[in-house]
């Protein structure tokens, strides 16, 4: 993928741009300068058909933007993105290509990977779905007892989990199909009791959707399910539909009588929302129709990523100002601020999405990354979170933002105008004003009442959020992060430091097991700490 040796760190234009991040730091780079020259919202905003990035408010100049584009060259990441959707494998230490973008390719060109066209399963996928979802839609697919399916119940965790409810949020104003959608990720009981008091089990489907299918949790949860299924009188298997890897142990075939969907090795679960994993459940949700606007919207932002210059390429501008941001003006934390409600959980999957791809400690090579790679991502939707942690936006530790705003709300506004402004409006003001207020500040006499300013943040606008523009934002957060890593020359498709906290969990799950089958089974052999608290959960309370 890129040469031995190679680290992005040791070449003179990452040494160029650190000497840049201290010329910056002058006054008359302040943001209040930079916001006032001529042609600033021109010069630094893309448009892309629907999307509208505009980056005036960061701390950049023309200079510093040229000097990310050279960063972009030295890094190869044109010619790395276009292996990673050509089918190479990219993903070194799996040895496995990364061809999320396959998912939402009509191209009617081959995509191969060892010689094997993977457009053909992944149409035969695509047929499947579609036709699932007619037939449930339709009752002929049913419950057990006759019923049609009203409540899905979507057991998965993490990339099998966090993507599918996000866009299923973002489009529940074109949820008409009549069924509701339920999440049940966490093995916590009580995800799993409250979504009992919400379903009808007659009228229950289960889609049990894991890429591995021996995630500890999923499998619990599906189990846990089952069980009340068949308590309830039904027949499970007809409550029940998978999606996973081919080959995995929950790909058992036609003859179990469980219809199952599958995933493919060279599409990793965070990653996995155009695949079957969002498009079974969502498929049910919004109808196969609208999962394929969506598609298309990805599809269209794949294109923009693949073929844009860098200077218009959006997901690798804001890559490389989120480079530059976090390795050369020191932030180590980014929010994700949208003005839109159904965009409530984007923050929650962006998060998985960049900091379990590019949270790594070495390189593509395996040499020890010396710079920090990946930061804290979280956010919450406005105006909510200014009355929250917005404090510590304006004059606490500053962090980069994301705003999101839509300019045309998914439903239409009455006339009723509070004051004198109405609802959307009002959110609009707010969107405004507090990007404006975290990059311009305010100076004052007072301590208290000083605000810094210069504090950096992008804003990007849709038009409305349909499908097609939500399929849009997936695939722009996506190739950004698949752009970070190529600039710092890591591999964003794997993710071995989930493993540890998993492995000691098996050696305490045997422990517990002990315990439940011989209550006289001392837990003395362990640490202090762990056997505090296995004690704690067997005696059922604190100590006195
Ligand atoms: O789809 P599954 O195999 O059940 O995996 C579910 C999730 O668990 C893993 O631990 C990883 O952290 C995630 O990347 C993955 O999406």
């Amino acid at each position: 993928m890129a040469e031995k040796g190679f680290r992005i760190s040791k070449t003179p234009v990452w040494k160029k741009l650190k000497a840049h991040a201290e010329e910056m730091k002058r006054p008359e780079y302040h943001l209040k300068q930079l916001i006032q020259e001529d042609g600033r919202m021109e010069g630094f905003s893309l448009k892309h058909v629907d999307f509208f990035y505009d980056f005036s408010r960061q701390r950049v100049t023309r200079k510093t933007m040229d000097l990310l584009f050279e960063l972009a060259k030295v890094a190869k990441v044109h010619r790395k993105y276009r292996d990673k959707v050509d089918g190479c494998k990219v993903n070194v230490t799996e040895n496995r290509a990364a061809l999320h973008t396959a998912a939402r390719s009509f191209s009617g060109q081959s995509i191969c990977v060892d010689g094997v066209n993977v457009m053909d399963e992944i149409d035969a996928v695509r047929r499947q779905m579609k036709e699932f979802s007619e037939k449930v839609h339709d009752g002929t697919v049913c419950g057990s007892t006759g019923k049609k399916f009203r409540h899905i119940v979507v057991i998965g965790i993490g990339g099998s989990y966090l993507g599918t409810e996000f866009v299923a949020n973002a489009l529940f104003a074109y949820a008409d199909k009549g069924m509701e959608l339920h999440f049940l990720s966490n093995v916590d009981s009580h995800n799993f009791e409250t979504i009992k008091t919400k379903i009808d089990p007659e009228s229950t489907l289960c889609i049990v959707i894991s890429k591995s299918f021996t995630t500890v949790e999923t499998m619990a949860n599906a189990q846990q399910m089952k069980a009340y299924m068949t308590s309830c009188g039904l027949d499970a298997v007809k409550h029940f539909v998978t999606v996973t890897s081919k080959g995995s142990p929950g790909d058992k075939g036609k003859e179990s009588g469980i219809e199952t969907f599958h995933m493919f090795d060279f599409i990793g679960g965070r990653f996995s929302v155009t695949s079957a994993v969002g498009g079974v459940p969502l498929s049910l949700y919004l109808g196969y129709d609208r999962f394929n606007q969506f598609l298309e919207g990805a599809r269209e932002m794949d294109i923009h990523t693949k073929y844009a210059p860098s200077p218009e390429n959006i997901p690798l501008v804001s890559a490389l100002i989120g480079i530059w941001n976090n390795n050369f003006l020191g932030y180590q934390a980014q929010a994700v601020i949208p003005y839109a409600s159904p965009l409530s959980k984007l923050a929650p999957h962006i998060q998985q999405l960049n900091m379990e791809s590019n949270g790594k400690s070495v390189t593509i090579n395996n040499y020890e990354i010396d710079q920090s790679s990946g930061v804290i991502i979280f956010g919450e939707p406005g105006t909510n979170a200014q009355h929250s942690f917005f404090q510590l936006a304006h004059q606490g530790h500053p962090f980069p933002i994301d705003f999101i705003g839509v300019i045309t709300p998914q439903y239409p506004e009455g006339g009723c105008r509070p004051h004198g402004v109405s609802n959307h409006q009002e959110l609009w003001a707010n969107l405004i004003s507090q990007a404006t207020a975290l990059a311009v500040g305010k100076d004052s006499e007072e301590k208290t009442r000083f605000f810094q300013g210069n504090r950096p943040s992008s804003t990007i606008l849709l038009n409305d959020l349909s499908p097609v523009n939500v399929g849009r934002l997936l695939a722009y957060y996506e190739a950004q992060t698949v752009y970070k890593a190529f600039i710092w020359d890591i591999n964003p498709f794997d993710q071995f430091g989930v493993e540890l906290g998993k492995t000691i969990a098996n050696d305490l799950r045997r422990e517990i097991v002990a315990r439940n089958t011989n209550p006289e089974h001392s837990f003395g052999h362990m640490d202090e700490i762990t056997r505090f608290y296995l004690e704690r959960l067997f005696a059922g309370r604190l100590p006195l």
